[in-house]
């Protein structure tokens, strides 16, 4: 892999929030953006408080942060982005990649690939309104995956920082496997560099993507690296010898454990929270669905405080 690679974190509503990043950076620190799950209006047209506590500045000091933003039309969008103006950001994602009904259904997400007056209205607004440097993530369409190419001609018409292509159609859903054909062809058609994003498991699967596009060297990981904290240092070759792993993981662990203790007064919040946690990390042991068990089955913190120290005895790589 050449030098020259860049990682960023795939926003992960409910997995990636400021606790594991804050973590996740201190321990490990070898991503160059987080991007932090969207925000978007919910019912009585407000934003759920776990999404703005994800957004607030003093959750995200010295920790390379970029929002996201699910809007459906300018006025919404407008308003979401003056929110994260107003703490002081100045860099800006859109999510025109989020596949769920709960969100298409009210033209967000995937569903504005398919809504061309809608979209140029939303980047002409935001260009011409806003400051921000703007990326944009999105997915290969709704259904047919081919309609992303006629995307390419407004893509080009507007000064985008990033574009972020998650090869997959929004009915696949996270069902199949991301296309990296036709992201090699998008890319080669569109002539201009992109994030890669779907499916970036092992470093086999960076090298895969490059035999299709060799220049590829910027790269966004999601669940690979809540699986496998130690992926982007396997990508460069930089995995410390097996102590020096364990420590880490643990300390990762640990630092995670006790932020959402103190983040929540709720003992029941803290279990859920670790138990998402736990939902990937487990992947990082020998015999991930064994290993998972002792978390899964905890019925209080209590419990959870008791069972995780014998994962990590009895199935520690
Ligand atoms: C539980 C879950 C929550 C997600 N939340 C968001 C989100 O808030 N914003 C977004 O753009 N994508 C979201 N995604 C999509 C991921 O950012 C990413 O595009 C997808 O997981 C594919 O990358 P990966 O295979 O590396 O995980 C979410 C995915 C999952 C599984």
């Amino acid at each position: 892999m050449p030098e020259s690679n860049s990682y960023s974190l795939a926003p992960l509503q409910g997995f990636t929030d400021f606790v594991f990043r804050s973590c996740y950076h201190r321990v490990f620190g070898d991503i160059q953006a987080y991007y932090i799950p969207y925000i978007s209006f919910g019912p009585g047209n407000k934003i759920r408080n776990s999404q703005l506590r994800d957004l607030l500045p003093e959750n995200n000091m010295d920790i390379p942060v970029i929002p996201q933003i699910l809007c459906s039309n300018a006025e919404e969008m407008h308003r979401l982005a003056e929110i994260v103006k107003n703490y002081g950001y100045t860099k800006l994602n859109l999510n025109m990649g989020c596949p769920y009904p709960m969100a298409t259904n009210r033209g967000r997400g995937s569903a504005l690939l398919e809504n061309r007056d809608e979209l140029k209205q939303i980047f002409d607004h935001l260009f011409s309104n806003f400051q921000f440097e703007v990326s944009l993530k999105f997915r290969a369409g709704m259904t047919d995956e081919n309609s992303i190419f006629e995307l390419i001609p407004i893509l080009k018409d507007y000064p985008f920082s990033k574009l972020i292509f998650h090869p997959r159609t929004a009915d696949q859903l996270y069902k199949g496997s991301a296309n990296r054909e036709l992201y090699a062809r998008f890319v080669q058609e569109i002539n201009l560099p992109i994030v890669y994003n779907g499916d970036l498991n092992t470093p086999a699967d960076l090298e895969q993507i490059r035999q299709l596009n060799p220049t590829q060297s910027e790269w966004m990981l999601g669940r690979g690296i809540l699986s496998d904290p130690f992926l982007i240092r396997k990508i460069d070759h930089r995995l410390p010898e097996i102590q020096q792993q364990r420590e880490l993981k643990r300390e990762f662990h640990d630092s995670i454990f006790e932020e959402y203790q103190r983040q929540f007064s709720d003992q029941g919040q803290v279990l859920m929270k670790m138990k998402a946690f736990w939902s990937y990390f487990a992947n990082s042991f020998s015999n991930p669905s064994k290993a998972f068990k002792p978390v899964k089955k905890a019925s209080s913190l209590a419990k959870f405080k008791t069972n995780y120290p014998e994962i990590f005895h009895n199935f520690e790589l």
